[in-house]
């Protein structure tokens, strides 16, 4: 008997079928040539042991989800697990593949990934059609249209791009009809069920705050752009990086895993801000998505953009290696309670407030512990359920102040920036339930609360909670000399090197 052959899509960070023009591509194609469709999705065997598991389970659920919204239009999601540039070729010949879609990617390994699956296709004479549909716009034209320049500030990139007009259709992936091949549905091949493994229990998958998958996206992008005063007045600094429940979108973890299209995110904002008095990037809402559209680029046109080392556009700076302090930090233990109460935050629910990663990025670096904005941004890519390579290696260069930001002399406090929102400490006592009981008078500086004081809360200090790892008041000001002494060696050397 012949085979009937297969056309795939591999999904990747397009967890979706909404806006999704490579899944089309492969739909309209499986229907021409009368094949299966097979969308697929290739775990690595080691994930377990590569990501946190708070962003392992949103992409469990998220994949789950996808699963279920495929066989809504009559397929479903094959789960490969093993190495793509091993496996995909052994799929190929099985399924006797001729065509393939897939969504651009920008991280640095994937790309060299894609390029070997590139290679492999053409010699086996397959067809690859792959589509920049993980940002609004196409970063390889505007970086076209900059002569390969990478735009170095935010309005260099709105100049850019506020001559392109964004298309304004948005793909809605259509039931598959009985042209195409209906694949194995009971069969037990490469099913979901294979992410058991994950050890995800209902109990686990129910107690989590943001759960992963495109309808959880849409509804959560529904409810939001439902608040038309909310959205057309958002201003991101006066957002609170320390209230209870979150006071931006967090759709951020749903746009990095591609559950949600950041051009459909685009498109509902223009409509709400459609004749209404609103505020203006780079505040705004719509502002914020601009900054991700900016870091994009910036990703894309710089080599080693996630290092220092070998970065065009990255400041050296000797930072030191200290383990110990990375730990501490990491850990929420540096005895400074609004930095621990963010990073256990970020470590129970694996998203905190944009202020409150300016905090916490700021103190492991520039501000007060000198360690290398790269060991803060691999803590934050274990943690973070909206991680996202080009835009966490571009903030940290921010706060750094290696890249885009060159303020370093403004530093953070990490007492005062917490206060300003939250005096009583409401925050704190959450995620720092030791200090529950301290009076809000030194909710930020326990260490200056009498004995008897902390005797009566219950937390002594250097004991029941760390004393603070360093004394901000005075390594801030060591640190800005550093800072001061490596930007003026930066310049020397660039100067030099136009002489050359
Ligand atoms: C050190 C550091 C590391 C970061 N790492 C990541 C990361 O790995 N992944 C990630 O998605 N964001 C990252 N950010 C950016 C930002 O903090 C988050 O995108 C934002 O807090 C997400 O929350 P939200 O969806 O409620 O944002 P909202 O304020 O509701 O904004 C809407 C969307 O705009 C985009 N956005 C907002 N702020 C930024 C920004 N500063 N840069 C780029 N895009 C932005 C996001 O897609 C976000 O979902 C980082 C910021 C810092 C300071």
């Amino acid at each position: 008997m012949t085979k009937v052959a297969s056309v795939i899509h591999w999904f990747r960070l397009d967890l979706r079928l909404h806006d999704n023009l490579a899944l089309r591509n492969a739909i309209n194609e499986a229907e021409n040539r009368k094949q299966i469709l097979r969308p697929i999705y290739v775990v690595d065997p080691d994930v377990q042991n590569k990501i946190g598991r708070n962003r392992l389970r949103f992409l469990f659920q998220s994949l789950r989800d996808l699963d279920e919204n495929l066989r809504k239009i009559n397929t479903r999601l094959f789960i490969i697990k093993g190495d793509p540039v091993v496996c995909l070729p052994q799929l190929f010949e099985e399924w006797q593949v001729k065509f393939i879609t897939l969504q651009v990617d920008i991280d640095a390994e994937l790309v060299k990934r894609d390029d070997v699956i590139e290679k492999i296709c053409e010699e086996k004479d397959i067809f690859v059609v792959k589509r920049v549909q993980h940002t609004v716009y196409d970063f390889n034209t505007i970086l076209r249209n900059n002569n390969g320049n990478i735009p170095l500030t935010y309005q260099k990139f709105l100049s850019l791009v506020s001559n392109t007009q964004v298309k304004d259709t948005i793909e809605i992936t259509k039931q598959i009809s009985n042209d195409c091949k209906a694949p194995e549905f009971d069969s037990q091949d490469n099913d979901i069920s294979v992410l058991e493994e994950f050890n995800f229990n209902e109990a686990d998958l129910n107690d989590c705050k943001y759960p992963g998958g495109e309808t959880e996206a849409l509804k959560r992008l529904a409810t939001y752009m439902s608040k038309k005063q909310w959205v057309c007045n958002f201003e991101k600094p006066n957002t609170s990086p320390n209230s209870i429940e979150p006071s931006t979108t967090v759709l951020s973890p749903y746009i990095s895993h591609g559950c949600l299209s950041s051009k459909l995110f685009y498109h509902k904002l223009k409509e709400v801000e459609n004749g209404m008095k609103h505020s203006s990037p780079p505040v705004s809402l719509l502002g914020q998505l601009m900054w991700r559209e900016f870091y994009y680029t910036a990703g894309a046109g710089t080599k080693n953009f996630d290092k220092m080392v070998g970065n065009c556009v990255c400041t050296q700076i000797p930072w030191k290696k200290n383990e110990e302090y990375l730990k501490a930090w990491a850990e929420g233990r540096t005895g400074y309670p609004f930095v621990d109460a963010i990073m256990r935050q970020l470590k129970q629910e694996g998203w905190i407030h944009h202020l409150a990663r300016h905090m916490v990025a700021c103190f492991l670096t520039r501000g007060d512990l000198w360690v290398s904005w790269e060991d803060g941004a691999k803590v934050f890519e274990d943690y973070l359920l909206d991680y996202d390579w080009s835009l966490n290696a571009g903030n940290w260069m921010w706060l750094s102040a290696s890249a885009f930001f060159y303020k370093y002399y403004r530093v953070y406090s990490p007492v005062a920036f917490g206060k300003k929102t939250d005096k009583e400490g409401l925050y704190i006592r959450k995620y720092v339930p030791e200090l529950k009981k301290y009076p809000a008078e030194f909710i930020y500086e326990p260490w200056k609360a009498p004995k008897s004081v902390q005797t009566t809360a219950g937390c002594i200090i250097g004991e029941d909670y760390p004393k603070r790892i360093v004394d901000h008041d005075k390594v801030h000001k060591e640190n800005i000399q550093k800072m001061n002494a490596a930007y003026k060696l930066s310049k020397e050397k660039k100067a030099l090197k136009r002489k050359r």
